[in-house]
């Protein structure tokens, strides 16, 4: 029987074996991580990530083909492949501090993993890490691996959260990076029948190494990017009364554009984007290519000034004043369908409003009090270090409360913003919403979810991100 093991159970690391265990039943699949909080909850029923579709996958398996571990080294020992999807967070510190990943975590990894083989194994990067991570770990290996031979694979992990599940089962494709040599094609053979349970042939991709970490880092700059192009639209569209939402459309109907990842927001938000590009810019100023750099460094600009816009046109829209006003967050999470808070546009929106003295009220049907406090204490990257090393919030920021209903977060507020997409808050009843709030009452659509048309109607002031502006607005310019 084939072992794996996967060295971190996080976002990628959980869902990503559990499909695998699901798919190739004969495969014995051990997740195991340094964090025993993490493992206790794949074991418990209430799993450590919310992800639609994961409860049901983790325990048709859990216990059969499928065991969550702190015993890293007994798995990596008995492995024939071993998958290492651990943390690659931004450095914070040194050479490359706020671009350069930091590949500590990586690379204490795969120290471990030459310590502890006693046979030959296929190590696969399934973290997101800089072009030419590969040979650096193969040093590693090969140089304290006392004449076990590794070979190593990339095969960098597309699934985003909140759809991780349907994007296992279904990937657009599967990217499998290896060596030119006879060791290492057979290698990528191998890990390519591991796949080859339920994704089609063609849509598994082989490269050398070097592409597929590059593709990682090109498609979700690629992706990103698409984004901050939007945006940079949508704040052109409020300065000229079009409509981003038709500009989008009209756009992504040419077939060569495409109508996905073309939605305006508050900003782009989660573990990968502005990391993986902010890595891409290192490599590229490394490479002494500062023009390229310079490029991909304006779409987390761009991302910053959509956030930071957004925190302007609430406060000028409000009297210039949002101190001791109570404001209600609607949605903390970077996205709908997950609970996840990493580099979420609503920290920098929350910060900048708390810093114009409001008061703030909290609602996230999957974002914990704990978790929100947490987010808006700490430093910036701190927030991709394993939870067991990340600072714990000293006290409660009392300026911000934490509820667990939309109506309750809106009662008596002098505004609301609407920072996540989720379902819920396309069917608020915003009669009672407007009923219960000051007045005049503001709502800041920071995700173009709401009908703009009936909650004026209703009596709301209604910001839209890229949508005409409320007469109110109009003359109050929100220069960013
Ligand atoms: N989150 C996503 O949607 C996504 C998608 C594609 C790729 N990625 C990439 O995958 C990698 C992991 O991301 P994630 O979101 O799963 O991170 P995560 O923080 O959720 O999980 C990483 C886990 O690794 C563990 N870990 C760290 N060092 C360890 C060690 N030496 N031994 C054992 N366990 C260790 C941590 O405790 C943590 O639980 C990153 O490189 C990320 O860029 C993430
Ligand atoms: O049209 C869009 C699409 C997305 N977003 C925002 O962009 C962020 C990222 O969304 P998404 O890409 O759906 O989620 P992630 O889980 O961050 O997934 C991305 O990052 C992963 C980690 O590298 C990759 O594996 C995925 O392919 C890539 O989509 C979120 O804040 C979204 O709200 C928009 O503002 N407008």
């Amino acid at each position: 029987m084939v072992k794996i093991c996967c060295i971190g159970a996080g976002y990628v690391g959980g869902p990503t074996m559990a499909v695998i265990a699901l798919k190739c039943p004969s495969i014995e699949v051990a997740v195991v991580d340094i964090s025993k909080s993490r493992i206790a909850a794949w074991n418990s029923d209430q799993l450590p990530i919310y992800e639609p579709g994961l409860d049901g996958v983790v325990k048709q398996c859990r216990g059969k083909n499928l065991f969550f571990s702190t015993d890293v080294e007994k798995h990596v020992y008995e492995a024939d492949i071993v998958f290492v999807s651990v943390n690659t967070p931004t450095k914070t510190r040194g050479l490359g501090a706020g671009k350069a990943a930091d590949l500590t975590y990586w690379e204490s990894a795969a120290r471990m993993i030459a310590d502890v083989s006693k046979s030959d194994k296929i190590v696969v990067e399934k973290s997101t890490v800089p072009v030419k991570t590969a040979e650096a770990i193969e040093k590693i290996l090969t140089h304290n691996g006392k004449g076990i031979k590794f070979q190593i694979l990339s095969n960098p992990e597309f699934l985003a959260e909140g759809t991780a599940i349907e994007d296992l089962f279904k990937p657009d494709r599967v990217l499998i990076g290896g060596r030119e040599t006879p060791e290492g094609q057979k290698s990528i053979q191998t890990l390519k029948n591991v796949y080859a349970h339920w994704v089609p042939e063609e849509r598994i991709l082989t490269t050398n190494l070097w592409s597929a970490e590059l593709s990682k880092l090109a498609a979700n700059a690629f992706l990103a990017q698409r984004i901050s192009s939007v945006n940079a639209m949508s704040a052109l569209c409020e300065a000229t009364g079009a409509n981003v939402t038709q500009v989008s459309y009209a756009v992504g109907t040419d077939t060569r554009i495409g109508p996905k990842f073309l939605n305006a927001s508050v900003g782009f938000g989660g573990s990968c984007f502005q990391k993986d590009i902010l890595n891409l810019v290192y490599i590229c100023e490394c490479n002494g290519l500062p023009e390229v750099a310079e490029y991909w460094k304006q779409v987390i600009k761009i991302n910053d000034y959509q956030k930071s816009r957004f925190v302007n046109r609430v406060v000028s829209s409000m009297f210039n004043t949002v101190a001791t006003k109570k404001i209600a967050i609607l949605g903390f999470a970077f996205k709908k369908d997950t609970g996840d808070t990493r580099e979420t546009p609503a920290i920098d929106v929350c910060k900048g409003l708390l810093g114009d003295k409001a008061r703030l009220s909290i609602y996230d049907p999957q974002v914990t009090e704990d978790q929100i406090q947490r987010d808006l204490w700490m430093n910036k990257f701190d927030w991709d270090h394993p939870i067991h090393l990340q600072p714990t919030s000293p006290t409660t920021e009392k300026k911000v409360s934490v509820v667990w209903d939309a109506y309750e977060a809106t009662k008596d507020a002098d505004g609301v913003c609407i920072l996540t997409e989720w379902d819920e808050f396309k069917t608020l009843d915003y009669q009672k919403v407007y009923d219960n709030m000051r007045k005049p009452a503001f709502v800041f659509d920071g995700r173009n979810i709401v009908d703009v048309d009936k909650l004026r109607e209703i009596g709301f002031i209604v910001y839209s991100i890229g949508k005409p502006l409320d007469p109110w607005l109009k003359d109050m310019p929100a220069v960013a």
